[in-house]
This record gives structure tokens, C-alpha cells and sequence, in this order.
């Protein structure tokens, strides 16, 4: 099919360049085998007008070669017999990236760049159906009002991004990390058992504890703190992570009333 093109200025050519040329031209490679067999469907079905957006992103390609993502809208009217159509596309990459961001900071938490809590019940969530073993593990600064009551609130704000990037570097490609909310942040370890979860949290609570880490403090001074950590394993066909979650934060509790910088298991 030739293009009628009036202008593609957003795909970087001028009308004179485009006109008459074949429209596959402006499609990217994925687009483009299809375009014919989806052209001579959209006329003979009965419907006249169709809109392709972000919802299933199509994308535009420049004149660059870059891929743009655009909305395209389609009609055609039967002139005498003869189908013809209009399309008019917009370049919606403004649109697409805002929308990218907003999507992302709907899932993550501002402060330490981990998923939020409700990022984290959607993915745990996802792999509770499986039937292999899950731990999680609540973990919460020791005395964490102290901190901020004696260096300030940045300096408290400094501990829980510092506190994210050590158990980021320790965890696993599989484990989900994320702040759960406060100073309290949550781990999910699939196929990992209460023994290996607790000895993982262990290894994290004395890492925090003998400061095993790069410090970047205003003059350079370590601000110790501790973590009391509450572990529990999922109990066969336990489905729900919220209860799984709250058998954590039992043993978190127990972990804070027998003394802190402790982890406890849960015993069922
Ligand atoms: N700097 C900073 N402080 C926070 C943030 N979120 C919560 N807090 C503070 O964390 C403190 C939590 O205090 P508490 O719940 O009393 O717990 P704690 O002092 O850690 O005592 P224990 O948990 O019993 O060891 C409160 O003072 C909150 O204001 C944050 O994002 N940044």
C-alpha cells in the first residue's frame, strides 16, 4: 500500500520526503510483517474506526532508526466503492515516560530506592503458589528514635539507606528486600529453608553490628546501631504471606523484649 503521508514530522521526514512512499517505512520490524494482513482485516470488518495506544504500545520508527512509541488512530471511509484510510499518529513518548515513572514510583520507596510494601506483597504474593520452601525475615533498627533524637533526621534518613545497601549487597538475585515501612524493612528468601534463613539473617545482624562496611557520614564517623530480626518459614500450604508475615513479626518482637540486636524464630 502507498502512503498518502501528509507529514511525519515527529518521525523526522518532511512531507516531500514521505509522500507516496510505502507506509511500512514508519513502522518498526515487528510491526511491519503484520501491517498488511491487519489492514485487510480492519476493511472488511465492520468497524470504522480503531485507536492503538499505550495500552498495546506500537512503535514508530525515524528516520535515526530509533524506535518512538506512538498512538495511532485509524479510520476508513468507503469512497464509491473504494476503502480509504486516514491514520494519524502521535508521538507519545512524553507520555509513555511519565507514565514509566509514575508506574515505578508507585512500587518503590522513595528514600532507599527498595520496592515498597505493597511491591513486595505483589511479588511474594506471585511465588507463594509454589510448593517449595519460603522464608521471610522483619528486621528493625534497635532504638532507631535515639539515633534521630541525637544526630538529626538526615542522619537518621542516611542509617536506612546505608542499612538497604548492606543487605542489597548480601542478598540474592531471587530474594525480595523491600522497606516495609518506618525503620522496618522485609525479606522474602524462596527455596530457603528456617535454618538457612536464620543464619542469613544472623550473618546480616553481625555484619550491622561490627559495622562491616563503607561508611559515608558528613565527618566520617561510623554511627553504630544494631537490628533485632524476626524470621519465620512458611508452613505447608500456607498461603497467606500476610499471616506468614505476622508469625515474623512475632518473633521480631520477642527478639526486641529478650534485648535486641537478636534474631528470633518463629517456633511453629
Ligand atoms: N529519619 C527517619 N526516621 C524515621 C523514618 N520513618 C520512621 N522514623 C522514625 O523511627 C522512629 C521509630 O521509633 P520507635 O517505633 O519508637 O522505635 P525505636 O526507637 O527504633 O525503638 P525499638 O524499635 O523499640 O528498638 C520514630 O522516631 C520515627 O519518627 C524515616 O524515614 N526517616
Amino acid at each position: 500500500m502507498r502512503s498518502g503521508v501528509r507529514s511525519a514530522r515527529n518521525l523526522g521526514y518532511s512531507a516531500d520526503e514521505i509522500l507516496g512512499e510505502p507506509i511500512e517505512r514508519l513502522l518498526s520490524e515487528k510491526f511491519r510483517g503484520n501491517h498488511h494482513r491487519n489492514v485487510q482485516q480492519f476493511a472488511r470488518s465492520p468497524v470504522r474506526s480503531r485507536q492503538m495506544d499505550e495500552r498495546n504500545r506500537v512503535y514508530g520508527r525515524h528516520r535515526d532508526g530509533t524506535l518512538i512509541p506512538v498512538e495511532i488512530a485509524i479510520s476508513k471511509i468507503n469512497v464509491s466503492g473504494l476503502i480509504e484510510f486516514t491514520a494519524v499518529i502521535r508521538d507519545i513518548a512524553d507520555r509513555v515516560r511519565l507514565m514509566d515513572l509514575l508506574q515505578k514510583q508507585a512500587i518503590t520507596d522513595e528514600l532507599t530506592g527498595l520496592p515498597n510494601r505493597r511491591e513486595f506483597l505483589d511479588v511474594v504474593e506471585a511465588v507463594m503458589g509454589a510448593d517449595a520452601d519460603l522464608s521471610v525475615f522483619l528486621l528493625d533498627v534497635d532504638h532507631f528514635k535515639k539515633i534521630n533524637d541525637s544526630y538529626g533526621h538526615d542522619v537518621g534518613d542516611e542509617v536506612l539507606r546505608l542499612l538497604s545497601e548492606v543487605a542489597m549487597a548480601s542478598s540474592r538475585s531471587e530474594d525480595i528486600f523491600a522497606r516495609w515501612g518506618g525503620e522496618e524493612f522485609i525479606a522474602a528468601l524462596p527455596g530457603v529453608n528456617i535454618e538457612q534463613a536464620k543464619a542469613v539473617a544472623e550473618d546480616l545482624r553481625a555484619r550491622i553490628e561490627q559495622q562491616e562496611f563503607q561508611h559515608h557520614w558528613r565527618n566520617g564517623k561510623p554511627i553504630p546501631f544494631t537490628v533485632s530480626i524476626g524470621v519465620a518459614r512458611r508452613s505447608s500450604r500456607e498461603r497467606n504471606i500476610l499471616e506468614l508475615i505476622k508469625r515474623a513479626d512475632q518473633a521480631l518482637y520477642k527478639a526486641k523484649q529478650t534485648g535486641r540486636n537478636r534474631v528470633e524464630v518463629d517456633p511453629s
